[in-house]
């Protein structure tokens, strides 16, 4: 039985609906920060709170979802680099099996040593295929990962691989071009997966605009995820809300 965030996952994406999901990597931000950035991100209209970094430093995981979900009602969900990135104060966790690449550890060594205490935590679990694509220079996620990244232009192995994981029974996909990416995933990627996969797709890594975020919508992504560029220029919310809310109509 699925809990409540993978529920609403599936029934938006079954009413064609997009979703935004703003990361907030613990490493950068402080109490402060959030105090402005959450009731901003609020007013936008973000859909769902992601909090993880593929190298997260800072030791205060719980004080910072703890800050997040005192500020929202929205699901507040762990994207974690690592099984140390775990907290159950948080509503969810994507529990990301890297099947894009051959690193033994991040498809299930980690899993395994971590399971206990996964189970233990009572956070609902959203089993997920995630697949690192090359952004066009090396990102924190492709070096920390130790696995080759999907070339960009391979789309017919992005799909083969989200095939997998779906036919392997994961319940989401997420398709990374990693924190900063130069080039996003491109909109012939992210669509030869959706054709093909009947589980939501989560596209992140290099969105900087409204006009990726709706191109990335429109290419089949269900939920388009924006960190760094956010970090850097808060406005960017509202730009990003209303394109994958709304549409951008000069595409
Ligand atoms: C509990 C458990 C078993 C944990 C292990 C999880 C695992 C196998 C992780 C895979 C490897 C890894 C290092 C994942 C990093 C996840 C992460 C937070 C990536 C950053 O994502 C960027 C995002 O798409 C937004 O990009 P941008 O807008 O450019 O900042
Ligand atoms: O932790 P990540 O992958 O989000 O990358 P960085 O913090 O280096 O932007
Ligand atoms: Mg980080």
């Amino acid at each position: 039985m699925q809990g409540l965030v993978y529920q609403s996952l599936q029934e938006k994406k079954i009413r064609g609906a997009k979703s935004f999901a703003l990361l907030i990597d613990p490493d950068k931000v402080t109490p402060a920060l959030l105090q402005e950035l959450v009731p901003r991100a609020e007013a936008a209209g973000v859909d769902y709170y992601f909090v993880g970094g593929s190298l997260v430093i800072s030791d205060g995981l719980d004080e910072c979802v703890l800050a997040i979900k005192a500020l929202t009602a929205k699901p507040v969900v762990l994207f974690p680099g690592a099984p140390s990135q775990l907290s159950r104060h948080a509503d969810a966790l994507l529990y990301l099996s890297l099947i894009s690449g051959r690193n033994p550890e991040l498809l299930i060594g980690q899993h395994v040593l971590s399971a206990p205490f996964v189970k233990k935590s009572g956070l609902e679990l959203m089993p997920t295929g995630y697949m690192v694509v090359d952004g066009g220079a090396p990102t924190t996620v492709s070096y920390i990962s130790n696995a080759a990244p999907i070339p960009h232009d391979k789309a017919d192995i992005a799909l083969c691989t989200a095939l997998a994981g779906e036919m392997l029974g994961l319940k989401l996909i997420y398709i990374d071009a990693g924190s900063g990416a130069r080039r996003p995933v491109s909109a012939e990627m992210i669509g030869a997966v959706a054709q093909h996969i009947d589980v939501p797709l989560i596209v992140g890594g290099g969105i900087r605009t409204g006009e990726a975020a709706w191109a990335a919508c429109q290419a089949g992504a269900d939920v388009v995820v924006v960190g760094n560029a956010i970090e850097k220029d808060p406005a960017l919310l509202e730009e990003i809300a209303a394109a994958v809310h709304g549409g951008v109509t000069s595409l």
